[in-house]
């Protein structure tokens, strides 16, 4: 599902009407019916509902709901609460029908004549503004989302919730706190956002008859599980080990023999064919207890920790991976450099080999083959130097401008992760839960996305899938056997079994 900016939304509406001749009154018509079915069965009967109407289309789509839900038997009040003159165009032509149809409509002029209908709502309507806001609500705009936040009452948004800004970047709004929202065709990007996010409340998208084969291309995209099945490297039944990767995992130190364990544990649950484990020569005792289908290559280590001086053989690989347990001490940097220079695969740089990476980022741009970096925001933080409310406010802008800058791809992890491409194709997973936010289950992350990696031409799609499959795990995990305090990511990669199962596609013969 294609993710939009307000600007990338008002070019598909105009795409729609110039190309099959489908006018504004149509999809007007349409998004407001659509509305009111995906918002029927939150409503009861019973309910007395008032329906917030504003000056643009989103007003108009406010226009359709009241009178689908007026014709349909239920309780609606519908206040226009702008002037009659900002209503034009579109909007007008619903503003008729809807008095046309014998249906009162009611007009803002005062806020006491307004708060009694407000008070005695069940259920809010927000069809006051939608993509089109600019800047801090106006009066009286701003004043009624304060009283209707405060009024406990059903709060139902239609689009966006009004004052909400739909891109990302923008930090200075007041928006209605909507318990859902309808979203019209396509998700914004400010759904994605950790802070314009939680204003959605839970949210589903509803299509308007827009033709989807005359759309102008987005390149950003909400990746789903369906997506995972359709691009899901088959295995046949034929196959050998070594068609499906061959990689070598470098890190682990005394101190965390945990991280390069689950990694390779994960990779190997993923699909790995053969992996090596080049770590720390004093953890191979520990890491083989958990990993028995690895091998290993021992490095020479200075107080439990890898040196810069060791380098292991990359060239019998076909990818590889470092970071995980790694450790942050300055000899890490030489490992990290070895790789990015030696090897002759994909590569994946993860934790502490991001910090190492830090001092040598334009090394990345002499690499000819797909480096993934998956940091969370305060690695990109740090990665970057752009402070972390920066990142965390436009993650779609950085991502991009980063793995464009180093020719990378980029997966900046969080409760929605954006995969980036060096091309600035992007990709969002929204699996997962907070049972995830623990000690390890980037580890684990990062050894399903290597194993991914290895057995797919297509990073993007390997990385997607990789995202989807860890955090459809966590989800799987916390319905059933666990919850999400419980959860630990020794359980991620046990339970990665059954996402496997659930996702692949069916094997031929
Ligand atoms: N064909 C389509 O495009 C379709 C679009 N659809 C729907 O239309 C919506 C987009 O419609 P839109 O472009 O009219 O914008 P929208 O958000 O309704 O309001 C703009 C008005 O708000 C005002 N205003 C702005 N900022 C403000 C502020 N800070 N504080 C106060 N007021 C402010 C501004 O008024 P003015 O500045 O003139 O006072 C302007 O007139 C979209 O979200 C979807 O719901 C569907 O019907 C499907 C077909
Ligand atoms: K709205």
């Amino acid at each position: 599902m294609d993710i939009v900016t307000a600007q990338e939304m008002y070019e598909r509406d105009q795409v729609a009407i110039e190309s099959t001749g489908i006018d504004g009154k149509m999809l007007m018509e349409s998004a407001g019916r659509s509305a009111a079915d995906d918002l029927e069965p939150r409503i009861k009967r019973e309910d007395q509902i008032i329906v917030l109407i504003g000056a643009g289309n989103n007003g108009g789509d406010g226009f359709v709901i009241a009178r689908t839900l007026l014709n349909r038997g239920y309780k609606v009040e519908a206040w226009q609460v702008v002037p009659d003159e900002k209503i034009s165009g579109d909007a007008e032509a619903h503003r008729n029908i809807f008095e046309n149809s014998g249906f009162e409509l009611k007009k803002f002029s005062r806020m006491e004549e307004f708060l009694p209908s407000l008070y005695q709502a069940a259920v809010i309507i927000d069809a006051m503004l939608g993509i089109g806001v600019e800047g801090r609500l106006r009066s009286p705009l701003a004043e009624i989302v304060e009283k209707a936040n405060e009024h406990e009452a059903l709060r139902l948004a239609i689009d966006l919730p009004t004052g909400l800004p739909a891109g990302e970047g923008v930090h200075d709004f007041d928006a209605f706190n909507a318990d859902y929202t309808t979203i019209i065709e396509a998700p914004k990007v400010s759904v994605f956002l950790q802070h314009t996010t939680p204003y959605y409340g839970e949210w589903s998208v509803v299509e308007i008859g827009l033709p989807v084969k005359k759309l102008p291309e987005v390149k950003r995209y909400l990746w789903s599980v369906k997506d995972v099945k359709q691009t899901m490297p088959k295995r046949v039944s034929h196959s050998h080990k070594g068609k499906h990767g061959k990689g070598v995992m470098a890190g682990g130190s005394y101190y965390m023999p945990g991280s390069i364990a689950m990694a390779a544990r994960a990779a190997l649950r993923s699909g790995t064919g053969l992996l090596t484990i080049a770590t720390a020569e004093s953890i191979i005792p520990s890491v083989t207890s958990y990993v028995q289908e690895a091998t290993f290559s021992g490095l020479a280590e200075k107080e439990g920790m890898i040196t810069g001086q060791a380098t292991p053989e990359l060239s019998k690989y076909d990818g590889a991976a470092i970071g995980m347990g790694l450790g942050r001490h300055e000899e890490a940097g030489g490992l990290v450099l070895h790789m990015l220079q030696e090897c002759k695969g994909p590569l994946l740089i993860d934790a502490d080999g991001l910090y190492a990476l830090k001092s040598m980022l334009n090394a990345l741009k002499n690499r000819s083959l797909p480096t993934v970096l998956t940091p969370h925001p305060g690695e990109f933080a740090y990665l970057t130097g752009v402070p972390i409310q920066e990142i965390l406010q436009s993650p779609f802008r950085l991502s991009r401008e980063f793995a464009s800058a180093y020719g990378v791809h980029l997966v900046l992890k969080g409760p929605y992760t954006i995969i980036t491409a060096p091309d600035g194709e992007q990709r969002v997973d929204m699996t997962g839960n907070a049972g995830l936010a623990k000690g390890g289950s980037g580890d684990v992350l990062s050894g399903v996305l290597f194993g991914m990696m290895l057995q797919s031409e297509n990073i993007l799609n390997a990385l997607s899938n990789g995202c989807v499959i860890h955090g459809s795990t966590a989800d799987f995990l916390i319905q059933e056997e666990h919850s999400k305090t419980d959860l630990l990511a020794s359980d991620l990669v046990e339970g990665l079994s059954r996402t496997f199962r659930t996702f692949s596609a069916p094997s031929k013969a």
